[in-house]
């Protein structure tokens, strides 16, 4: 097996990764806050991260895998949009509103990080179902000297952690210069940051020592990835603008409360997807969700391939052009491979993967393999690319349920026979030639059998003219 080499953001350098324990390597993935749709940006991470998982197993054993990515469930963020509903008129109590919305939430990212081919995690805890766990956390930090309880509120001192800032490189005194901090009478310095808060009655809250309140952002992190990964773990991964002060603060409450602990050992960060040079992003407005791409009728595989097309350790952007050739090949390549039974995955493709996750590398070599469907099959396969039949690709855009793409060609095809038995007796082929065109138009592929007729879906079939046809 070839070494995987990753990016280590916390030694600024490519290492060669060696698992704790080969039989169960860990990784964290910091998910979702969960009150909106996820945005394309929201997407890199799961996608880079997914490819990363697959490469794991294909390395370690499929079982030899715990992949665990949470959904922030409890957050200032969800409040304030259940909030607004609430005051928009919305009924229910607010507790009902947020929870409602969470769900639902949840329910939308499986949906759209399904149709990303992205496998779900091994576990997916929810913030709300391990509080006892960030208490106990909080308690223990409390006891070792470095947090302190003030006003219903619990900070974390951060002078009491020497390393603090080198995972981002950067001095405490830098952060403060650089950082939006909020300075609050009950800090003892403005680096402190909140692990808990009180919450006003009509706020989630739960009791704790300190009285009813709710966990800040970061201990979520900490308190779950211990639970389900241990104090030390091999990868902890998210996108580049959690490493300050997110990831830093995770790092200083779990190395705290566990003084011999190394936490993570491989942090892995993503570059931004970027609008005009911006990243994409809810506080900006400039986004567009992963549901509006799908709506549109770009399917799920093409946003795949668009994402993996650019190395995770750069920004990049969506474009309508990158969409456009991303799908043309990907119909090539279904094509090629169609009926074709997968052989094993190139070599160079499994080194591309194993030298930091170069997935632009992994598609070139792709590129070059359309002389081999098999192995083309087998590779493309490697990286969640031409796993489903071309039914499943469809149905992944358009409503959520997905339209059957099948039973609509087998209409298409069943009125193409009415029509054609027709022109026979009446010897006018006109309307014969007309419902060809329509259905080409439409972006399905005619061929004409000895039975009957084939109709194949084309890469820029329109559902929705097809579905006009019938
Ligand atoms: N533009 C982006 N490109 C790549 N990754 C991103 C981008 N925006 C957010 N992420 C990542 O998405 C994941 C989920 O983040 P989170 O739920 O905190 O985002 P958010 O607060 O909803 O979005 P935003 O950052 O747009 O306000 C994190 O790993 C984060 O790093
Ligand atoms: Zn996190």
């Amino acid at each position: 097996m070839v070494q995987i080499r990753l990016t280590n953001s916390k030694t600024r350098r490519k290492e060669d990764f060696r698992p704790i324990d080969p039989e169960n390597v860990r990784m964290y993935l910091c998910g979702p806050t969960v009150y909106d749709r996820a945005h394309l940006g929201n997407a890199r991470p799961v996608v880079v991260i997914d490819v990363l998982d697959r490469l794991l197993r294909h390395a370690y054993g499929a079982d030899a895998v715990t992949y665990v990515r949470n959904f922030t469930d409890v957050d200032d963020k969800i409040n304030a949009t259940a909030l607004q509903r609430k005051e928009a008129g919305a009924a229910g109590t607010l507790e009902e509103l947020i929870r409602e919305r969470t769900e639902k939430t949840i329910g939308w990212y499986h949906q759209d990080m399904d149709a990303l081919g992205a496998a779900r995690p091994d576990h997916e805890p929810r913030a709300t179902e391990y509080i006892a766990e960030m208490v106990a956390m909080i308690e223990t930090l409390i006891a070792r000297g470095h947090a302190y309880a003030a006003e219903g509120h619990v900070l974390f001192e951060v002078r009491t952690f020497e390393e603090y800032g080198r995972l981002s490189g950067r001095s405490v005194d830098d952060m403060i210069a650089g950082a939006r901090v909020e300075v609050s009478p009950f800090k003892r310095d403005p680096m402190d940051f909140v692990l808990w808060k009180p919450s006003t009655e009509d706020l989630p809250g739960w009791d704790s020592p300190w009285g009813r309140g709710r966990p800040g952002w970061h201990i979520e992190c900490s308190a779950m990835s211990e639970k389900l990964l241990g104090t030390n773990f091999d990868i902890h991964a998210g996108g580049i603008d959690l490493q300050f002060p997110h990831h830093e603060n995770e790092i200083a409450q779990s190395c705290c409360a566990h003084p011999h602990s190394e936490f993570a050992r491989v942090w892995l960060h993503n570059e931004m997807l970027q609008v005009e040079g911006k990243k994409m992003s809810k506080s900006l407005g400039n986004f567009f969700t992963v549901r509006d791409l799908l709506d549109e009728g770009v399917p799920g595989e093409v946003i795949r391939f668009v994402l993996l097309s650019t190395h995770y350790r750069k920004p990049m952007d969506w474009t309508a052009e990158k969409a456009a050739q991303a799908r043309d090949t990907l119909w090539e390549w279904r094509k090629l491979t169609a009926g074709v039974a997968p052989s094993a995955a190139d070599p160079r493709v499994i080194e591309a993967l194993a030298d930091d996750l170069n997935t632009a590398g992994a598609l070139s070599v792709l590129h070059g393999l359309k002389g081999d469907p098999a192995a083309l099959l087998a590779s493309a396969q490697l990286i969640g690319l031409l796993g489903e039949d071309l039914g499943a690709w469809f149905a992944s855009s358009g409503d959520a349920d997905g339209p059957d793409l099948d039973a609509l060609l087998k209409s298409a095809s069943s009125k193409f026979v009415d029509i054609r038995d027709n022109a026979k007796i009446t010897k006018d082929f006109s309307a014969l030639d007309g419902y060809k065109s329509a259905l080409t138009e439409a972006g399905v592929e005619v061929r004409m059998t000895k039975e009957g007729v084939d109709l194949v879906a084309g890469p820029r079939l329109d559902l929705g003219k097809l579905k006009a046809l019938l």
